[in-house]
């Protein structure tokens, strides 16, 4: 008995058989009804809708068999199956592939077969639906139309019954993804860390997870009995409420925002929050599902980075503004100094007085114009010399070198800050007498010395010559009476030192008036000069002669002994000398003398004026007593 060949397509034609769930079903009436019509119709014991398994046929409808199933190795669908046409078998002993099939042998007794494939909508043939016979016999045309039309009425069905296998697989799979859709949403909706909420239209809460809770403060039971709107911001209630409608009105499909709840416990908390409506089939929103993330520690620390950002830009902007203060007066105090150092060089430049600084080795760092008229040298020739070798006279040179260096050791120096007068040398070599004033100066750590040096040569000379006229006659070159009150103590005190004494001797002309009546003024001036050299000649050196007015001299006698003859003695060679005829202009006069003397004795040290009377007084008398005469205390005439 040779066994009916697999179909190529076997695999996928098992596959279908499984998926349409009829094997091993209890009986259908839609099957059953066919079956009964064909053994009727075709006059046949047997009718079977056969489904071909892998390795047997099941009958979904039987009728005229008991077997509910048959190997597939005997059986006659399992050739049919393979065929493109109806299987028709008139006589199965008379058939090689079935004489020896058991079912023929044996019971059922099966001597006719016809069978038409049924096959899915893919063209795969899963069984057919077969009339049998225990006699042999002929298919009529019309018989085989009857069996072909009600193997089109299975056809259908299995189609049919495809089609729900498919929706139920695809219901099958939906449920499944369904479930396991709506399980994590559970799982996420009660563990997530996010708040998820459902909210009515109206703004109630319908269900709220824990994690929403947590970020309101309110528990899920206080949350049924508020709305979204009650427990949001004042100030974020009216955007939230805005873009929910706008979602309502189908304008946007959701919307996320940032926004505020306030916390059952007053606290404000930021969220961000993203809402999604949920529509039913007519469109209506049926709820919204909200998503709630607490961002406020992100908002705060975004608000304290901005805080911090505009206070340090505020910060930033004030020390901008301060440097730039800063720069704007460091400008204006360096164009100050540049205009002040200007006004100071002009000043230098232009001083009277010389202006010279050295370094603090004594070099010159700077000449003027002055300084170069005051001594000669040329600021070229100048810079860079030592002061010393230039203008400073060599005898001052070692103390000019030693007051530096005290100066820079110590900070203190006879000639810093004073006003000095010193000798200085021109470049020719002439010296002249300089008013220095020195200052030192630490810049940056290193000294510098500045100078102004006048040239004070002139009033030197004039100030000598002020101080010289106001001691001395100007007529006879003579010391006077000035003099005369200012020499005594001096001579007082060197006689004391010296155990000497002092004398003073008064002398008056006599008949000088006569002269410069009869000779005239000039003459008498003349006449004056003479009897002063007469008088400077004839006392020694140590001695002094004083024209105290008119013709009245005086002669202070030092290292004297204490005695008047010595005085007497001076005065009688003066009277002597002055009585030698003096030449004068046209003719030669002579005049004489009368000379009073006073001593300090015992170096008494009295006053001036007081032996100035006294001699006076003794002159007088000498002028009584018939002139041309000398007296005094011990000689009184
Ligand atoms: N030429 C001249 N005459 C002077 C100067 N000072 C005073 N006399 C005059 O000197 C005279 C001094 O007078 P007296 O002392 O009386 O002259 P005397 O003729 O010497 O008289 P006795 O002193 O009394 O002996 C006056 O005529 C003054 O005018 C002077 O500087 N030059």
């Amino acid at each position: 008995m040779p066994a009916a060949p697999l179909p190529p397509d076997e695999l996928a034609r098992l596959s279908v058989l499984d998926d349409l769930h009829l094997l091993d079903t209890p009986s259908e009436p839609v099957f059953d009804r066919v079956t009964r019509l064909a053994c009727r119709l075709l006059d046949v014991p047997m009718a079977l809708f056969s489904l071909v398994d892998a390795d047997r046929q099941w009958f979904k409808s039987r009728v005229g068999l008991d077997a509910e199933e048959t190997p597939r190795e005997y059986a006659f669908c399992a050739h049919a199956i393979g065929m493109s046409t109806p299987l028709v078998v008139n006589d199965a002993l008379l058939d090689a592939r079935f004489s020896d099939n058991p079912l023929v042998n044996g019971p059922p007794n099966i001597r006719f077969y016809a069978g038409v494939p049924i096959r899915t909508s893919a063209g795969l043939a899963i069984g057919t639906l077969c009339a049998l016979d225990t006699r042999p016999r002929v298919l009529t045309e019309d018989e085989a139309q009857v069996l072909g039309d009600l193997a089109a009425i299975l056809t259908k069905e299995v189609h049919y019954r495809e089609r729900i296998g498919v929706a139920r697989d695809h219901l099958q799979r939906s449920t499944e993804v369904l479930g396991a859709s709506e399980a994590r949403f559970r799982t996420i909706f009660e563990i997530a860390s996010i708040g998820i909420a459902l909210v009515a239209p109206d703004g109630g809460w319908i269900s709220v997870n824990k994690a929403l809770c947590d970020i309101v403060g309110y528990t899920e039971d206080e949350l049924w009995g508020r709305t979204f709107q009650q427990i949001t911001h004042p100030d974020d209630v009216g955007a939230d409420v805005g873009l929910l409608q706008s979602m309502g009105r189908g304008e946007i499909d959701e919307y996320q925002l940032e926004k505020r709840y306030i916390r059952k416990d007053g606290a404000a908390v930021w969220i961000n929050l993203n809402v999604s409506p949920k529509r039913d089939a007519a469109g209506a929103v049926e709820y919204y599902v909200t998503v709630v993330k607490d961002i406020d520690a992100q908002k705060r620390a975004q608000q304290e980075i901005a805080a911090l950002n505009a206070g340090l830009e505020r910060r930033v902007d004030e020390r901008t503004a301060e440097l730039q203060q800063a720069a704007e007066r460091q400008r204006m105090a360096e164009q100050e100094l540049r205009v002040r150092e200007a006004e100071l060089r002009s000043v230098i430049e232009n001083a009277n007085d010389a202006y010279i600084s050295l370094d603090e080795a004594g070099a010159i760092t700077a000449w003027n114009r002055q300084a170069e008229e005051t001594f000669g040298w040329s600021r070229a020739e100048a810079l860079g010399q030592m002061l010393e070798e230039l203008i400073i006279p060599l005898e001052y040179r070692e103390r000019h070198r030693d007051g530096m260096q005290r100066f820079l050791s110590t900070g203190v120096a006879r000639a810093v800050d004073q006003r000095l007068e010193l000798p200085a040398l021109r470049r020719d070599g002439t010296g002249l007498t300089v008013e220095v004033r020195i200052r030192a100066l630490d810049i940056n750590g290193r000294t510098m010395f500045s100078a102004f040096l006048h040239d004070i040569t002139d009033r030197k000379q004039e100030q000598a010559q002020r101080e010289y006229e106001s001691r001395h006659d100007v007529l006879t070159g003579l010391l006077n009476r000035r003099a005369l009150q200012e020499s005594v103590p001096l001579a007082q005190a060197r006689a004391s030192r010296n155990g000497k004494t002092v004398g003073m001797l008064f002398i008056d002309l006599d008949g000088f008036k006569a002269v410069n009546d009869s000779q005239g003024h000039e003459a008498g001036d003349i006449l004056l000069g003479v009897i002063a050299e007469r008088l400077r000649a004839g006392v020694r050196k140590t001695d002094s002669v004083y024209r105290l007015a008119g013709d009245e001299f005086t002669v202070l006698l030092e290292d004297m002994a204490d005695t008047f003859d010595d005085a007497h003695t001076v005065a009688e060679k003066l009277i002597a000398s002055i009585s030698e005829p003096v030449e004068l202009p046209g003719r030669a006069v002579r005049v004489r003398a009368s000379i009073g003397i006073a001593l300090d004795a015992a170096s008494q040290g009295r006053p001036a004026e007081e032996l100035l009377k006294e001699a006076d007084q003794y002159m007088y008398r000498a002028k009584k007593a018939g002139r041309g005469r000398v007296c005094s205390a011990k000689y009184p005439c």
